[in-house]
């Protein structure tokens, strides 16, 4: 199974090491993170990002808080204080369900051992899932490429690499498979504003070796016309029980350009972003992350310091919604750990799910 670079979350004791994303590219810094107040913030402020590692991250903040106190008033606060970290990734919500089912009815004495177990259960089984995704996207990809004098072309947005998750990605997991089984493949990313979370994306495949050329969010629809990518795969946050998908502002764009020059549209999800409990996209939560992130950029200046640089003036007023929704009708399929459906046909590889 695919193993990361450097691991997006361990534990380490009664404490975890994340990597902090926030720097990425652009540096690469380990954090130590040892009380529930700092998993909170390496949370919001997006040092730790991505639907299924923001799940898993928050499990184990759970743990450590239990660490301490395990009354059913600490457990009750932790929840509540990692729950309002963002609103938009079911993956959050669902893994503090999962720890809340499993703690809950034990003897406060017993719950420190179990919400570590639990919580490394949690990371263990998305690294499979997105194992497990990796190989059915890969039968698409191969299947696409199948005759082909060149290599296969595929876009994605924002990251939903291994470091959005606790193994080799969603959206990048075939694209691994497909490096590993060496079929030819390219990768448009898109830089993916106002967070740049492309760059990310730029940065594990060129560290994997896998060919990608980073475009501006701006270039897809012009990409999409000239019929120069074959397939688009992103992630998702959450996706509807009718398959309308929440995902990275920008996706919805690239979808309906997709669909506009038949280029098929991918999302690969685990079973951790799917919600039943929406009915369809209107009902996904869609994060505002504040004017700041749109007037500014990090990078480097020209000692390679990394810094924020202003671009628009303190005064300039500024909307931020960091996720948009893809309606189902724009979505040729979802790639999940049980394998790929079209949008609307969820509950056929998931008839077991309660939620
Ligand atoms: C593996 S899906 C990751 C998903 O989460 C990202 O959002 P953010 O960077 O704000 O945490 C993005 O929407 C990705 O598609």
């Amino acid at each position: 199974m695919f193993t990361q670079p450097i691991p997006t979350i361990r534990r380490d004791g009664d404490a975890v090491v994340i990597l902090d994303q926030a720097l990425l590219p652009h540096a690469c810094e380990l954090r130590r993170l040892t009380t529930l107040e700092e998993v909170a913030t390496a949370i919001h402020s997006m040092q730790v990002r991505g639907a299924p590692l923001i799940g898993a991250t928050a499990a184990y903040g759970v743990a450590i808080a239990l660490a301490t106190d395990a009354s059913d008033a600490r457990l009750d606060h932790a929840l509540t204080t990692l729950a309002a970290t963002r609103p938009t990734a079911v993956n959050l919500h669902w893994a503090l369900g999962q720890m809340r089912e499993r703690l809950l009815p034990l003897a406060a004495t017993e719950r420190p051992a179990a919400a570590w177990r639990e919580a490394e259960a949690i990371h263990r089984d998305d690294a499979e899932m997105c194992a497990a995704i990796g190989r059915h996207g890969y039968a698409i990809l191969e299947r696409l490429a199948a005759g082909l004098d060149r290599p296969l072309r595929v876009m994605t947005h924002c990251n939903a690499g291994w470091l959005a998750t606790c193994g080799a990605g969603t959206a990048l997991a075939p694209v691994y498979e497909a490096q590993a089984r060496g079929l030819a493949i390219e990768v448009w990313v898109s830089e993916t504003r106002p967070r740049n979370q492309g760059l990310l994306t730029a940065w594990e495949l060129r560290e994997a070796g896998v060919p990608l050329r980073l475009i501006a969010d701006n270039a897809a629809g012009i990409l999409l016309a000239r019929g120069e990518v074959d397939v688009v795969i992103t992630g998702a946050d959450r996706v509807a029980a009718n398959g309308d998908a929440a995902n990275k502002v920008g996706t919805y764009l690239k979808a309906l350009a997709a669909r506009e020059h038949g280029v098929p549209f991918y999302i690969a999800a685990p079973f951790s972003t799917v919600d039943f409990g929406c009915a369809d996209g209107g009902a996904i939560p869609i994060e505002d992350r504040g004017p700041a992130e749109v007037c500014t950029v990090l990078g480097l200046d020209s000692d390679g310091a990394v810094k924020s640089l202003r671009l628009a003036p303190e005064s300039t007023a500024a909307a931020n919604p960091a996720f948009d929704v893809t309606p189902a009708r724009c979505i040729t399929g979802i790639i999940t750990e049980r394998g790929v459906c079209a949008p609307g046909r969820l509950r056929d590889l998931y008839p077991d799910a309660a939620r």
